[in-house]
């Protein structure tokens, strides 16, 4: 009615005079807290906490709740948080708060582009004029720390993927290997644990000589040597997320960009079987020739038809060490591959890839920690015989793990062992006639070589004679 009756300026006059009259008469003031700010990417940490305080604190008051089974290792439970348009009363030092959730929907709504991820969410608080100070110099900080603690406790950590586009999406990270459960040389793995360890103690360190926190580790080695295990392993011990990157859904390297944006800090970032996931080879690979590069480009291209995906090597690099690569700090980045002469020098030079570690094949060390781990002995008759075959030939862990679980119920560690013995044995003959059957048709190759050139040779003297009786009739 207003805005019929008056015309549109003088109605905007009006307006402001009424809203200044209201804002003098009413004596509560509000603070808003949103869910993105500005134009970052994360949602704000003040949001999160607020989130988690009022879910703990003030959650019976609200009808209606939003609800979020919390489950890891320890224990289980349910993350209560308010609709959006509740509203839920708060006591602090004797003062009444009044706390809302809302959303403000873009202007587009009606257009088919919106979607739920448009809404801007926001936390409104709202207490008396008086209280002003307190509020924002004793409430707020209390509760943005009792959320924060909140999330603390109640943290799980989260295994994240990426699917098609540039977003993560995630299931709770439940592995249990650990650097116990791991099997590899002792020493190694005391190296690798320092390494990790020193790691996270040394963020006034990365800050003086000025590098951002973070730490490259190159896992390589044969199928089954442990690579996979440990990363979760990793995880475990730093309690770290792990986002597990498959670079072929991967777009472009703006979409990496946005990918690594939306990770957060303490956590890993795993790229497995880096050789085989995208044609990252080539571009920086000198000059080549015209041949060679039209060559390199229809294999790019084929790779990109085939795999959809256009991440550059140098998108790569960027993600590693770029500018954005320091949005997050306290983070692994971890590359496996079971071909380490694959891939680029640039890509795993150090700086990059801090840390190379090897897998390898089963050695005597870490049969002992696997015949521990799933037969639960230490020593054993059969142990002598097992170093020797296992010296005399190359058996994954997974292999090796695989022969010495048990099968049945009436198998003991011995019949274990034995299993594993035959198993060594027969990889130790299929090895030998493998050498052989390449050792004679090596010779066969070399005796056909052998002919080739007697022919040759034959040939080039027939020619030479004839060049010699040609020259001589001339
Ligand atoms: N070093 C190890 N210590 C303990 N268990 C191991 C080890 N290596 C392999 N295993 C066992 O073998 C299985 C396969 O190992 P894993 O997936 O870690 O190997 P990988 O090196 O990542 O293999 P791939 O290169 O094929 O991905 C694991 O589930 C684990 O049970």
């Amino acid at each position: 009615i207003f805005q019929q009756w008056f015309p549109e300026e003088l109605s905007k006059h009006i307006e402001k005079y009424i809203r200044r009259l209201v804002s003098f008469m009413n004596p509560y003031i509000t603070i808003s807290f949103h869910e993105y700010q500005g134009d970052e990417y994360e949602r704000s940490k003040a949001y999160k906490a607020i989130e988690r305080y009022l879910s703990s604190n003030s959650s019976n008051g609200v009808k209606r709740l939003k609800a979020n089974v919390i489950k890891n290792s320890k224990f289980r439970s349910v993350f209560l948080s308010m609709e959006d348009y509740e509203e839920v009363i708060d006591e602090f030092q004797g003062m009444t708060i009044w706390w809302s959730s809302n959303k403000i929907i873009p202007q587009q709504r009606a257009l088919i582009t919106y979607n739920d991820g448009d809404e801007k969410r926001y936390y409104q608080l709202t207490c008396h004029r008086k209280h002003r100070d307190v509020i924002t110099k004793a409430y707020v900080p209390h509760v943005l720390d009792e959320g924060e603690a909140i999330a603390k406790k109640t943290r799980q950590r989260k295994l994240h993927t990426n699917g098609i586009g540039s977003s993560w999406s995630h299931i709770i990270f439940d592995h249990p290997s650990t650097f116990d459960t791991l099997a590899m040389h002792p020493e190694k793995k005391k190296d690798i644990l320092n390494d990790l360890m020193s790691f996270i103690k040394s963020k006034d360190y990365y800050k003086k000589v000025g590098k951002s926190w973070k730490r490259g580790y190159l896992l390589y080695g044969p199928p089954g040597t442990g690579k996979s295990s440990m990363i979760a392993a990793m995880a475990n011990l730093l309690d770290y997320d792990i986002y597990d990157l498959e670079l072929t859904s991967v777009n472009d390297n703006t979409k990496l960009k946005k990918l690594l944006i939306h990770t957060s800090s303490r956590s890993i970032i795993v790229i497995e079987d880096i050789d085989c996931s995208l044609d990252l080879t080539g571009e920086r690979k000198g000059k080549n020739t015209g041949e060679e590069e039209k060559n390199l480009v229809h294999k790019k291209e084929k790779v990109k038809k085939k795999k959809g995906s256009e991440v550059t090597l140098s998108g790569l690099l960027n993600f590693i060490d770029g500018l954005w690569s320091a949005c997050g700090s306290e983070r692994l980045i971890v590359f496996t591959t079971n071909h380490i002469e694959k891939l680029d020098p640039a890509l795993i030079r150090r700086g990059r890839m801090d840390k190379h570690i090897e897998l390898s094949f089963c050695c005597f060390e870490t049969f002992k920690v696997l015949a521990k781990n799933y037969l639960d002995i230490e020593s054993h008759d059969l142990f002598p015989s097992i170093n020797r075959l296992l010296e005399e030939t190359n058996m994954s862990p997974a292999d090796v793990a695989e022969n010495l679980m048990p099968k049945s119920a009436d198998e003991n560690a011995e019949s274990c062992l034995k299993v594993l013995i035959k198993a060594l044995e027969n990889a130790k003959e299929e090895a030998r006639l493998k050498a052989a059957e390449e050792e004679s048709s090596d010779q066969v190759l070399s005796d056909s070589g052998d002919e080739e050139s007697k022919d040759t040779d034959t040939e080039s003297s027939d020619s030479g004679d004839e060049d010699a009786s040609e020259g001589s009739e001339a």
